[in-house]
């Protein structure tokens, strides 16, 4: 059951873009408490120590009452270690921060996170947080693709070092992101500030959430208008519609990642979407940075929400509450390196007829 494992959240940004000063605002403030952090090394991260009131080999505690622990090369072992000692009742937390060195692919932690068994039963995936600083990211984006896929892959994005550009550059900046990662919400921090709130459930929405709740989440910032290609092809197969939005984004590095969007308008068969769910992640789990869906089956009754991120999918979660109004699907797709009208393809095969799976 998701409901019961520790939701993870993951802290991830360029070298310098403000991790550790947001840390340590967040674990200075009391609603932090019952928060399990993993670092790197104490030292590398230059956490703030006047907070630190107990300290053992790898383990510090916290005067806010969080426990901070350091990774030392083995992520999966002081998960384990922090979900055994949960277990023993030696420490007590109910969300795990995992922060992340700044040139981290946060694709190897998730798959860890969610593919090692042990972890997967006591784990699940809450969100990741990536930090763009508006001073320096434009150059960043520009020189490496991996803080661009970072910002591809975040659910929630925090501009940090606004306070050191105009508000013209930080309004370009902000744009930039999101036509990196359209799903994502943003917010502008100064030093480091933020609500802990802000932070999390930021994943799959709750069982007993509604569909509009998740409609919210899947969230496509602009309205998907039919690619003419596919609906001439939908309607010489006299298939039911599907809308798309395809959004290339300007600019070097940024030009690898392609968003898509769309929106099926009748249940789907369930075996289609198997088939069609297990040939994407197979076929394109590498490149696909984000998945995000609000799914419609054919017999039932409410939807489900589906999250991935890379390869790492996380089991779907049924919601309890369909208001009324329509059954459409909504899945978005942000994936790299994938030419023009791959994903659009892949998304055309949920339209396709389904009686040969009957
Ligand atoms: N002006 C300004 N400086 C900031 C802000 N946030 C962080 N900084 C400064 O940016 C520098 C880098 O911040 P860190 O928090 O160390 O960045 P980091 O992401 O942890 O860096 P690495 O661990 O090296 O990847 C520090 O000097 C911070 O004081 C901000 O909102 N405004």
């Amino acid at each position: 059951m998701t409901v019961d494992r520790i939701p993870v959240t993951l802290i991830t940004g360029y070298l310098g873009a403000g991790k550790t000063t947001l840390l340590n605002a967040l674990l200075a403030n009391p609603g932090m408490a019952k928060v399990a952090v993993l670092i790197n090394e104490f030292g590398d991260v230059g956490l703030d120590h006047d907070l630190i009131v107990e300290s053992t080999e790898e383990m510090v505690l916290l005067e806010s009452g969080c426990m901070c622990c350091a990774v030392r090369g083995d992520l999966t072992r002081a998960m384990s270690d922090l979900s055994e000692r949960r277990r023993a009742g030696t420490a007590q937390f109910d969300r795990l921060v995992i922060e992340t060195s700044g040139l981290a692919d946060p694709g190897p932690i998730l798959h860890t996170l969610l593919v090692e068994s042990a972890l997967a039963e006591a784990y699940r995936m809450d969100g990741v947080v990536t930090l763009a600083d508006a001073a320096h990211g434009p150059a960043t984006l520009d020189q490496g693709f991996e803080a661009v896929a970072q910002i591809a892959m975040a659910d929630l994005i925090v501009v940090t070092k606004a306070d050191l550009v105009t508000p013209a550059a930080l309004a370009a900046f902000q744009r930039r992101l999101r036509g990196i990662a359209p799903t994502a919400r943003q917010i502008v921090a100064e030093r480091g500030q933020v609500a802990p709130g802000a932070l999390f459930g930021l994943g799959l929405p709750k069982e007993d959430s509604a569909a509009s709740g998740a409609e919210a989440w899947v969230n496509a910032t602009s309205t998907p208008k039919p690619l003419p290609a596919l609906t001439t092809f939908g309607s010489q197969h006299g298939l039911f519609g599907a809308a798309f939005t395809a959004a290339p984004v300007a600019a070097r590095h940024d030009d690898r990642i392609r968003s898509v969007s769309a929106t099926i308008d009748q249940p789907i068969h369930p075996g289609l979407f198997n088939i069609w769910i297990d040939t994407l992640i197979q076929l394109r789990g590498p490149d696909i940075l984000r998945f995000k869906a609000l799914i419609w089956l054919e017999g039932e009754d409410e939807p489900y929400a589906i999250h991935g991120v890379q390869h790492v999918f996380d089991p779907p979660v049924k919601l309890a509450r369909a208001p009324g109004g329509d059954r459409k699907s909504r899945i978005v797709i942000i994936g790299r390196d994938l030419a023009e009208g791959v994903l659009e393809e892949t998304l055309a095969f949920l339209n396709s007829p389904t009686t040969a799976l009957r």
